[in-house]
Parts: structure tokens; sequence; C-alpha cells
């Protein structure tokens, strides 16, 4: 996300009639929207049989492709290695897009040759690796290094569609169509993802009709799931709520549908909980929240997956993902990336685990018994 989207302080701006600073603060939304509040929030508890949550772990392509240096080949294969250790069944690994517009993907072949080697193997613990492909060179490129499956990717607003993917909302829909028919006769599945769910950095406020329009198109065309994303991480619960009722009341069920937030404002953990209120159950999340958006200074990555781990696992959802795995990676990427790690709960964990391993009352891996000391002592 890209060079053309570099100076959008615009419409957005306005609209919420603020100061021009980084990232617009989205308060005015509900006064000036035509949005309902939603009348009540249920919490969301399992059930027996209503108990799983499907994570899609989107580090290594979306927590990397804006970082400034570009980071070794080696060690993006080293953080795919140790996702697949964690538990977690989906892992987003790479994008075949333009190495002009973005340099740090420029190593996809290399990474699908990694990955290449569990798949072949008997490696394979039923993960699925995806890959964005934006176009048909794209889509010809990730088939030529046998993905599996492959995510398109448009924007329900025009002016982030013609920046990020350099084409009219209509043109893309034109273009993925061509690419779904293509990939699924070759076996490979298509994931959908639409752009800006609530408000676009160059366009201001959505219509969530827009977003409904492209979710039924993606999904008529063959995507087996559309992940609607707040890309800029301005939306607030009520906002989340409007759109994604709004596609869930047009008839897409909601095993259709994945949610994908980012955290610039500390909304993104709510909107997981309003999302998974809906019925929503499979949610997109970066390690350590790995991300950034390049359209405004201090904009934040995706939504932690230690965050969301803490969150789901805390109210007794499942996802078969180890949270102290996952801690422990986002510690590691984290220093080798020379940033401060972006998961409250995260580094919380690792604190925690530090104090206890100096006074010598746990092993490495003893963060289980940690946590339910912690829990023990509470009670
Ligand atoms: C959109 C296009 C494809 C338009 O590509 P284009 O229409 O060909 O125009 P262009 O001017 O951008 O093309 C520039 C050069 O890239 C080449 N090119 C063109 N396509 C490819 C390709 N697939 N692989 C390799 N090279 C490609 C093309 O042939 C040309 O080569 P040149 O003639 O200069 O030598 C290109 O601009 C591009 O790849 N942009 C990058 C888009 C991108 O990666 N955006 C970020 C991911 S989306 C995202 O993060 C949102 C998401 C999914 O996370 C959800 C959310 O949070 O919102």
């Amino acid at each position: 996300m890209l060079r053309r989207v570099a100076s959008s302080t615009t419409k957005l701006l306005q609209q919420l009639s603020l100061r021009s600073t980084a990232m617009p603060i989205p308060r005015p939304f509900s006064s000036s929207s035509t949005s309902k509040a939603p009348v009540g929030l249920n919490l969301p508890f399992p059930t027996p049989t209503d108990n799983k949550v499907r994570i899609v772990e989107v580090s290594p392509r979306d927590g990397l492709q804006n970082e400034k240096s570009l980071v070794p080949t080696d060690i993006k294969c080293e953080l795919i290695d140790r996702l697949r250790e964690t538990g977690v069944k989906n892992i987003e690994v790479t994008s075949f897009v333009s190495p002009k517009w973005v340099p740090q993907m420029s190593d996809a072949g290399a990474i699908m040759s990694h990955v290449r080697g569990f798949q072949s193997g008997s490696e394979d613990r039923g993960i699925e690796y995806s890959v964005l492909a934006p176009n048909q060179k794209g889509l010809d490129a990730a088939l030529a290094s046998g993905v599996k499956e492959i995510a398109i990717f448009g924007s329900a607003s025009e002016g982030f569609s013609k920046q990020n993917i350099n084409c009219t909302i209509d043109e893309s829909l034109q273009r993925f169509r061509g690419m779904c028919e293509k990939a699924l006769k070759q076996g490979v599945r298509v994931r959908g993802y639409i752009s800006n769910m609530c408000a676009c950095p160059i366009d201001g406020l959505v219509d969530p009709k827009s977003v409904v329009r492209m979710t039924k198109e993606m999904l008529e065309m063959g995507c087996y799931e559309v992940s609607v994303a707040d890309t800029t991480g301005v939306a607030t619960p009520d906002q989340v709520h409007r759109t994604l009722s709004a596609i869930l009341d047009a008839g897409v069920p909601a095993n259709k549908l994945a949610a994908h937030f980012h955290d610039t404002y500390g909304t993104a953990v709510p909107n997981v909980l309003v999302a998974l209120s809906l019925g929503i159950r499979t949610f997109d999340s970066s390690v350590s929240g790995l991300g950034g958006c390049p359209y405004a200074k201090g904009a934040k990555g995706n939504v932690a997956t230690e965050d969301v781990l803490y969150l789901l696992h805390g109210m007794g959802w499942e996802t078969g993902i180890d949270l102290q795995k996952m801690s422990e990676i986002g510690t590691w990427v984290s220093e080798k990336l020379g940033r401060e790690n972006g998961s409250r709960a995260g580094k919380a964990i690792a604190s925690m685990l530090a104090q206890k391993k100096a006074k010598g009352e746990v092993k490495a891996e003893g963060i289980r018994e940690a946590l339910k000391e912690k829990r023990e002592a509470k009670l």
C-alpha cells in the first residue's frame, strides 16, 4: 500500500473536521453518520458446539511488507518455521506484487520454494499457506511457484483502489473474475480481501453498500471467504458493527467472512469482540502487531496475534494455538527487526516470564504454569 497514496489527508480529515495530525481521530463518525448504535452487545462466549476460532497469521506478508529495511529472506523463512510450531493452521507468507512498489516482497519466489519444502514432504501439518496476487501477472508467478491458495485484494473505496492496485473498483472486480477462474481451474483456492470497510484515507467514510457489493461479487466469483479490513485502524466498534451487519443482512453467511483489523487507535481488540458477537469466527492477525500503514505516520500494524489469543482463550474460545510460543516469537521477531513489541499481552507475558526465570521459579516452557498461578492468585 503504497506510493500513490502518500499524502492522503484529504476528505476523511475534512469529514472529521480535525486538525491535520498524522492520523484522524474517528470520534465524530457517529454523530455525522446515519448509523444506529448497536442495541446491546451480548458477550460472545463459546458453547460446546461453537467454540472454535480460526486465526490467519499474516505477519510474514502484511506484517513485513512495510518494513523500511529489507528483511533478509532467511529471517522471513525462520519466522514461518517458528509460526509452524505454534499450532496456527493458516499463514499468509508473501505476495507476488510489483517489486518496484513493494521491494520487501521481492523474494516471494524464494519464500515459496521454502514453503514447498514442507508441502511436498512429510512435514505438512495441515497448514494452509497463502500469497497475495494483484493481477494476472502475479497470479501466473504464484501458480508457477506452486501455491495452493491465493488472495486477491480490492478496496471498497475508489480512491484507494486506484492508488493501491491502479484500477477502479469495477475494473478490479473484472480482473479478479478472470483470476479466480484460472486459479480455481488449477485447484487453487482463492480468498478475497476488501480494504477500507468503514473509512478510506483518501475518500473518507465508506458506504457499507460498497462493501456488501464487493463481498457478494467476490463470493460469487469463487472466493471461499472474504476478509473485510479496517485498513488504517480507524474504525470504532459501532462502525464495524454497522458494516458487518449490512453484509450479514444481505444474506452472506458469517462463515464466509473473516475480519482483518489494524490497531492504530487501540480499537482492534474491541472490534474483534464485535465481529465475534456477530458470528464471525476467522480473524487475521500478526504476531507482535507487526505491520504499519504507509499512508499515515503513527499508524500501527495488524492486531497482535497474542492480544487476540489472550482475549479468546480467556473467554474459553479454542484456537489450537499456543500463546506462549506465539509470545516468544513476538519477542524474537521484535528483536530481529529492532522494533518494540507491539503486543500488550506479548510484552506482559515476556516480562512475567523473565521475572519468574530470574527467580528460578519457571523454566522457559513454564508459562502455562505461570499464568495459572497468576490466575489462581487472583481468585
Ligand atoms: C497493483 C499493481 C499490480 C499494478 O501494476 P500495473 O497496473 O502494471 O502498473 P504499475 O505502474 O504499478 O506497474 C509497475 C511495474 O510492475 C510490474 N508489475 C505489475 N504487476 C506485477 C506483479 N504482479 N508482479 C511483478 N511485477 C508486476 C509491471 O509490469 C511494471 O513493470 P515495468 O514496466 O515498470 O518494468 C502494482 O502496482 C503492484 O503490485 N502494487 C502493489 C500493491 C500491493 O502490494 N499493495 C499492498 C498489499 S494490499 C494490503 O496490504 C491490504 C490488505 C490486503 O492487507 C488488507 C487491508 O488491510 O486493507
